[in-house]
C-alpha cells in the first residue's frame, strides 16, 4: 500500500476502538426505565401483556418489540475482508462495523453475531434457530463454497430476509458501477468482454448478477488461484464449474489480452501493470479487494492513463463497496416486512445506484468533494456512500420492487410520503459532520493550533494532519517537536512550528499589534510582552497576517478570555455580530442553537443578526434552516416579561426580505414539534420542527447547552464562533483531543474561501 493513502497509524486504529467504551457498539433503551411504573410495564407485570398477544399473533411481534427493524450481522469469520479465514472472533470488529453501518447510513438496528464453527450444517442450524429474534439476516464475510449452501438452505428455512452481502451486496454494487463505466466508455452489456480473477463468494454472485443483467456468458473468464476456470478443468466444484468456459487461455495473463472489465475480488496486489497494459483502450477496473486492492489506482493509471478505475476504498474515487448497498436494500426490505430479498429487487437497487450517479450531485455532496470530482464520469460512476440521497432512492426502489413481486407482507401505502419518511429519518448532522470532514479535506487550510505544548491539542493535530483535513501550524515553544516524537510521530520535523520568542514573525505580530493598541493605552514593551508571553495574541496576529487561514485555541483559560484576547487583535466581521453557535445532535433530529458564547442579553437588532448567520450556517452545514427565537412564553402564552426583543427581532427579519423561514417567540417544546405547532399554533409561519434555536440570552443558551453536554444524552459541538472577520474557533476548557479535530475541520470549514 502506498504510504500516502495511510491516514492513520495502526496504533490510531486500535485507539479509535479500544478506548472508552471498547468496541463500536451499545444497546439503548428506547422506553423510559426511569420509575416504578415504567419497570412494571417494561417487564413483569406489564410484559405480559403483548407476550400473550405475540402467542396469538405472531404477526404482532412487528408492532410490539424491536424484531422489525433488528437485523443481525452473522459471520463464521471464514473470510474477513481479503485477509482470508482468521476465525469467528477475529471478524467481530468487521461485524461490529457493518452493524454501526446499518444504524449510520439506514437507521437500522443491528448487533454482530460471530459464530464458532466452519461446519456447515451446524452454522445452519444456529442461525436458523435465531429466526424469531431478527427482521433480518445479513450474511458476512463467509468463504465460498460453504456460503451458497449456507444462504440456500438458511433462505429455505427462515421467512425473514436472508443476504448474504459478500455475494449479492456486492453484486449489486458492482452491476450499478458496471452499468455507469460501460455507458462513458461507449459499450453495451450484451458484447463487453470481462475477467473476473476470484471464484469465491462475491466473485461468483458478481457474474451471475451480471449475466442476469445482459453480460454473455461465453464473454466472461473467470480466474481462481490456479488460473482460468475452464472446461478442461476436473478440479471445480459445481459453483466454479458454472462459470467454466471453452477456451484456450490459462492464466490472468492471457485472460486480460484484449479484455475490456477486470472484476477483481480475490486479494491485494493480484494485477499487475504488465497484465493491465494488455487491456482493450479504456479499459474498466474495479480492483475490490479489501481492504488492499489487487493493484493500487496510481499504479494502474501509470501504464493505461485511459483506465477507468474503482477500488473498495473510501480514499480514492470510485468506491464500489458494498457499503452502498446493504443498509439501504435492508431499510426497504424491512420497510414493506418483505420475506426474502430477490432478484428483481436487487436488480432495482442496482439500476437505482446507477441512476443516481447520473443525476446531478447536490450541492452539499459536490462541496464535500471541493466541487470538481462529482459530475458523472470516469471518477464518479457510483454515488459516495455519504450521498444522504441513497437512503431515499435506493430504500424506496427496493421496497417497490418487493411489492411488485409479491413478497412484500406490508406493502406501502404512499410511495411519496415513504420516501419523506426516509429522507427524514437521517440524521442530518451526522451526514453533515461527514460532509464537513470532506469538505476540509478536498480543500486543506492552515488551521493554527495556538495552544501547540498542550497534549491533547498535539494530538488534535496530529489527527487533523493524518487524516488530510489540512496542515496544522503549532504555536509552542522548542521542545514541541520533542513531544509530538513523544507522541508516535515518526517524522516531527515536518509539522510546523511558531515560537513566539524567536521565530522570525515576532517583529510583524508586535508590529501589526502596536498599530492597533498605541491609541488604546498600550506601550510597544507591553505589546512586546503580550506576543512573546501569550499564545493568543502572537497566534491572532499571524492569523490577522495571513500565516494561517484559521486559529484554535481555547484549552488553557476560560472561553471569554481567550475571546476577549482574540477579539483584540481580530475584526468583526463587516455587518456582522460576532456569537457562538452549538450544535446539538440528537438521536433523531439535529439543530443549532445560539447565542452560545457571547451576548449576554441580546437586543432585537443582535437577535435578527443571530437568526441571519445561524441560517446562512445552517446552509452550509446542509440543513435548510427553520429558525425560532426562543422564550419560556409561545406567542404571548403565559403572558410574560422580557420577549420585547423576540419579538422585535420577529419584526426586524419581517422588514427585511430574508430566504430563510422564522417565528416565534415560543417555547422549546412547541419549536421542536411540528405537531405542537400546527395542533396549537396553525398560523406559524414554520413548516417542519425548527432546526436554529434562537436563544432568548447568555444564560438560557449557555446552559441548555451545558446541560445537554454534561447529561450526555445528545453530543453537543461547539460553541463555534461565526462573525468574527477570520475563523477563530474557541474550544471549551473540557475539549477532547477529538472535539478538538472536529473543531478545527469547523474552523477550515468557516474560513474565508
Ligand atoms: N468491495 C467490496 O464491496 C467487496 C470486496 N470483497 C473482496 O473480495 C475478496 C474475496 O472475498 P470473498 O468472495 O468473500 O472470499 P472467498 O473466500 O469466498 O473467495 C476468495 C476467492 O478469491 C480467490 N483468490 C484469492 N487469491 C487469489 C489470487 N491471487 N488470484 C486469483 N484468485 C484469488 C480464491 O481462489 P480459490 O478459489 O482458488 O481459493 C477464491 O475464489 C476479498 O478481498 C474481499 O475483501 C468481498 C465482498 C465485498
Ligand atoms: C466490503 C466487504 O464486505 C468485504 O470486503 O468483505
Ligand atoms: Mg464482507
Amino acid at each position: 500500500m502506498s504510504e500516502a493513502n495511510v491516514k492513520f497509524s495502526e496504533q490510531e486504529a486500535l485507539d479509535f476502538h479500544g478506548l472508552g467504551r471498547p468496541g463500536k457498539l451499545e444497546i439503548v433503551a428506547s422506553k423510559p426505565m426511569a420509575t416504578q411504573r415504567d419497570l412494571s410495564l417494561a417487564y413483569s407485570p406489564g410484559v405480559a401483556v403483548p407476550v400473550r398477544a405475540i402467542a396469538a399473533n405472531p404477526g404482532c411481534a412487528y408492532d410490539y418489540t424491536a424484531k422489525g427493524n433488528l437485523v443481525a450481522v452473522i459471520s463464521n469469520g471464514t473470510a474477513i475482508l481479503g485477509l482470508g479465514n482468521l476465525g469467528a472472533l477475529a471478524s467481530k470488529p468487521v461485524m461490529e462495523g457493518k452493524a454501526v453501518l446499518f444504524k449510520r447510513f439506514a437507521d437500522v438496528d443491528s448487533i454482530d453475531i460471530e459464530v464458532d464453527t466452519e461446519d456447515a450444517q451446524k452454522f445452519i442450524d444456529a442461525v436458523a434457530l435465531l429466526g424469531p429474534s431478527f427482521g433480518g439476516i445479513n450474511l458476512e464475510d463467509i468463504a465460498a463454497p460453504a456460503c451458497f449452501q449456507i444462504e440456500q438452505e438458511l433462505k429455505e428455512r427462515m421467512n425473514i430476509p436472508v443476504f448474504h452481502d459478500d455475494q449479492h451486496g456486492t453484486a449489486i454494487i458492482s452491476a450499478a458501477g458496471l452499468i455507469n463505466a460501460c455507458l462513458i466508455t461507449g459499450r453495451e452489456l450484451g458484447s463487453v468482454k470481462v475477467v473476473v480473477n476470484g471464484a469465491g463468494a462475491a466473485a461468483i454472485a458478481c457474474t451471475e448478477l451480471m449475466k442476469a443483467m445482459g453480460v454473455r456468458g461465453d464473454n466472461v473468464i473467470m480466474c481462481d488461484r490456479k488460473g482460468v476456470i475452464h472446461k478442461g478443468r476436473d478440479d471445480l466444484d459445481q459453483w466454479k464449474s458454472a462459470h467454466a468456459v471453452e477456451t484456450d487461455r490459462r492464466s490472468l495473463t492471457d485472460a486480460l489480452e484484449g479484455a475490456d472489465v477486470f472484476l477483481g475480488l480475490s486479494a491485494a496486489g493480484a494485477l499487475k501493470p504488465e497484465m493491465v497494459e494488455k487491456m482493450a483502450p479504456q479499459p474498466i477496473i474495479f480492483a475490490m479487494a479489501n481492504p488492499d486492492p489487487e493493484i493500487l489506482p496510481e499504479d494502474a493509471k501509470a501504464v493505461r492513463p485511459d483506465a477507468i478505475l474503482a477500488t473498495g476504498r473510501s480514499d480514492y474515487p470510485n468506491q464500489v463497496n458494498n457499503v452502498l448497498g446493504f443498509p439501504f436494500i435492508f431499510r426497504g426490505a424491512l420497510d414493506v416486512r418483505a420475506t426474502s430479498i430477490n432478484d428483481e429487487m436487487k436488480i432495482a437497487a442496482a439500476n437505482a445506484l446507477a441512476e443516481l450517479a447520473r443525476e446531478a450531485v447536490p450541492e452539499e455532496v459536490a462541496a464535500a468533494y471541493g466541487g470538481h470530482t462529482h459530475s458523472f464520469g470516469p471518477e464518479y460512476i457510483i454515488p459516495a456512500p455519504f450521498d444522504p440521497r441513497l437512503m431515499e432512492v435506493v430504500a424506496s426502489a427496493v421496497a417497490e420492487a418487493a411489492m411488485r413481486t409479491g413478497v412484500a407482507q406490508k406493502p406501502i401505502e404512499n410511495m411519496d410520503k415513504y420516501r419523506q419518511q426516509l429522507r427524514a429519518r437521517l440524521n442530518p448532522t451526522a451526514a453533515v459532520m461527514t460532509l464537513a470532514y470532506e469538505a476540509a479535506r478536498s480543500n486543506p487550510k492552515r488551521v493554527l493550533f495556538a495552544e501547540g505544548e498542550e497534549s491533547n491539542v498535539l494530538r488534535a493535530a496530529i489527527a487533523f494532519k493524518e487524516g488530510g483535513y489540512g496542515t496544522p501550524v503549532l504555536v509552542g515553544r522548542e521542545d514541541v517537536h520533542d513531544q509530538l516524537r513523544a507522541l508516535g510521530v515518526d517524522k516531527p520535523e515536518e509539522y510546523e512550528v511558531l515560537n513566539s520568542r524567536n521565530s522570525p514573525l515576532v517583529g510583524r505580530a508586535v508590529d501589526f499589534i502596536y498599530a492597533r493598541q498605541q491609541r488604546q493605552g498600550l506601550l510597544r514593551r507591553a505589546v512586546e510582552r503580550m506576543v512573546n508571553q501569550d499564545r493568543n495574541y502572537f497566534g491572532a496576529a499571524m492569523l490577522a497576517l495571513g500565516e494561517a487561514d484559521a486559529m484554535i485555541t481555547g484549552t488553557t483559560r476560560p472561553f471569554s478570555q481567550s475571546l476577549n484576547q482574540v477579539r483584540t487583535i481580530i475584526d468583526d466581521a463587516e455587518g456582522a455580530t460576532p456569537f457562538g453557535v452549538n450544535i446539538i445532535v440528537g438521536r433523531h433530529q439535529a439543530v443549532l442553537m445560539a447565542d452560545t458564547a457571547v451576548h449576554e442579553r441580546p437586543n432585537a437588532e443582535q437577535l435578527a443578526a443571530i437568526a441571519r448567520s445561524s441560517a446562512a450556517f445552517a446552509r452550509m452545514m446542509g440543513l435548510e434552516p427553520r429558525v425560532a427565537f426562543i422564550s419560556y412564553t409561545t406567542f404571548g402564552n403565559p403572558p410574560g416579561m422580557h420577549v420585547e426583543d423576540l419579538r422585535g427581532a420577529v419584526k426586524i427579519l419581517d422588514r427585511s426580505s430574508v430566504d430563510f423561514e422564522y417565528e416565534g417567540e415560543m417555547a422549546p417544546d412547541v419549536a421542536l414539534s411540528f405537531e405542537a405547532q400546527r395542533k396549537f399554533y396553525p398560523f406559524s409561519r414554520l413548516t417542519g420542527p425548527a432546526n436554529v434555536l434562537v436563544m432568548p440570552g447568555l444564560q438560557s443558551a449557555n446552559l441548555s447547552a451545558k446541560l445537554l453536554r454534561a447529561l450526555g444524552g445528545e453530543s453537543v459541538i461547539g460553541p463555534i464562533m461565526l462573525g468574527l472577520k477570520q475563523s477563530v474557533q474557541i474550544a471549551p476548557m473540557t475539549a477532547s483531543a477529538s472535539d478538538l479535530v472536529t473543531l478545527a475541520v469547523l474552523a477550515a470549514g468557516t474560513a474565508a474561501a
